[in-house]
């Protein structure tokens, strides 16, 4: 892990530090291209193709329906099913907690204008399952969608060694009352649902986390589809001061670099000793690792800053804009009202990230790349759009009539302005 004195660092070493590009990233795109355009062109054949080259298997078919799943579920140990339905409590009410009806406003007297939530009807979960199969990012992603009441919940996870997908995500099926996996992954699975295939539906928003493969799909289709956000490699940043306990802070930064060699995880402490000792810990822990090889490729593309205070700290991590924030810090409160981009935060020293990432409620499908500068994590909102309504009695007619017209004037649009003038006469003519 590199070190930095942040006092040194010019702002084009800034600007570097915090961009996430890689060498290779233009070769991805290409391939990318590549991909989306041959599952467009061949539709299922093209995954039955992907799944042999990518995920080195043979699909008989493309899905699981619910008696394969059940059946696969059924071998889940008690412990690990007693966690998923916890975490899916928790994830549950938090996320229902996010819905709320607004309130009718009278703008000007007779004129009512308010918002109703319509659920997006057909939406596409990604879970990823590459170098780990991920239960939590289906809880995460189904859950909202089936709080906001999404008519048509589409699934799609990479097939796995057997052509089939784990009984931690076949239970998570069950739990949530999802009827069918499909068995494709990568920027594959995107296009199959950004354009449909024979047997995956086409959908209108695409949800979910991946590599950077199925991140760079998203982007791409995005003029035929929505998209949650670019949520790819996963990073932390974590501000250390000292009240932070270096073992904590290893380990935070550890439980992020092993989800891939790409993942990044920085540290901005405010003492030489911090970055000393928490770099001692990641030795310490790294060996133990099963992931060890990934983590320690990631650990060596991150790096340290080492910042005079927290306030300096924080602005770095602003212009970083990390997808988790740790504020490894008893004195954190002062350091809330600072930060302006991040996707989730924990404050304090007794909050693991890991929390977040399986059961404390919130989402842990968020921007990553700096798009957490302008993008939210997913939410129930995401799941639902905005309708505006508005009614105009004729009195509102009278109060509003003239501004309009006079505006429609001012941009030479006379067809506008009749809508209302013809209006206007008759509401006189009754008054
Ligand atoms: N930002 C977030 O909210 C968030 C949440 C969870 C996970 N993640 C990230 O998701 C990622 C999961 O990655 P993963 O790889 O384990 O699973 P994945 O499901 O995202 O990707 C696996 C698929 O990638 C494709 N692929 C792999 N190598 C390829 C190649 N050379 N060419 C073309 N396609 C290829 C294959 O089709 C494979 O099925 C990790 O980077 C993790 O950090 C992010
Ligand atoms: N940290 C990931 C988001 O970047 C989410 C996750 C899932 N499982 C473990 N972690
Ligand atoms: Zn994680």
């Amino acid at each position: 892990m590199k070190v930095y004195n942040y006092t040194d660092l010019s702002q084009s070493k800034i600007q570097e530090l915090c961009s996430r590009r890689i060498e290779d990233d233009k070769l991805v795109e290409e391939r990318v291209a590549d991909i989306t355009k041959t599952v467009k062109n061949d539709g299922d054949k093209a995954l039955f193709n992907f799944a042999k080259a990518f995920d080195k298997v043979e699909l008989e078919k493309l899905y699981l329906d619910a008696d394969e799943l059940k059946q696969i579920a059924s071998s889940i140990p008690t412990d690990a099913k007693k966690a998923i339905e916890i975490a899916y409590q928790n994830i549950k009410t938090f996320h229902q907690s996010q819905l709320k009806a607004e309130e009718k406003i009278e703008t000007m007297p007779g004129v009512v204008c308010w918002r109703e939530s319509r659920a997006i009807e057909k939406v596409g979960l990604y879970i990823p399952g590459g170098t780990a199969v991920l239960p939590s990012t289906f809880l995460m992603l189904a859950t909202p969608a089936i709080i906001a009441g999404c008519r048509e919940i589409i699934v799609c996870s990479p097939p796995q060694n057997d052509g089939k997908t784990n009984c931690y995500l076949a239970y998570c099926a069950l739990l949530l009352g999802i009827e069918r996996i499909y068995l494709t992954g990568g920027a594959q699975a995107i296009a199959a649902m950004a354009f449909g295939t024979e047997t995956v539906p086409q959908v209108y928003k695409i949800f979910g986390p991946g590599n950077r493969y199925v991140t760079c799909a998203k982007t791409i289709v995005q003029n035929k589809v929505a998209i949650d956000m670019p949520a790819g490699p996963s990073e932390v940043l974590v501000i250390a001061d000292d009240t932070a306990n270096p073992s904590f802070v290893a380990a935070d930064l550890l439980a992020q670099a092993e989800h891939g060699t790409d993942s990044q995880s920085v540290l901005v402490a405010t003492s030489k000793e911090m970055i000393e000792k928490t770099i001692l810990e990641i030795e310490n822990q790294l060996p133990i690792l099963p992931r060890k090889e990934i983590a320690a490729k990631a650990i060596e593309n991150s790096y340290a800053i080492l910042a005079e205070n927290t306030g300096i700290a924080m602005s770095f991590s602003n212009e970083y804009a990390p997808e988790h924030l740790i504020l490894a810090t008893d004195k954190f409160e002062n350091l809330i009202p600072l930060i302006i981009n991040a996707g989730s935060v924990f404050l304090g020293n007794l909050t693991p990230e890991s929390a977040g990432d399986y059961a404390s409620g919130t989402n842990h499908t968020l921007p990553t790349s700096g798009f957490a500068k302008a993008y939210s994590g997913v939410s129930t909102d995401a799941f639902l759009k905005k309708i505006t309504f508005q009614h105009l009695s004729s009195k509102g007619l009278n109060n509003i009539g003239t501004t309009v017209e006079t505006l429609a004037s001012a941009e030479g649009l006379e067809a506008h302005k009749n809508a209302i003038t013809v209006r206007l006469k008759t509401v006189e003519d009754l008054m």
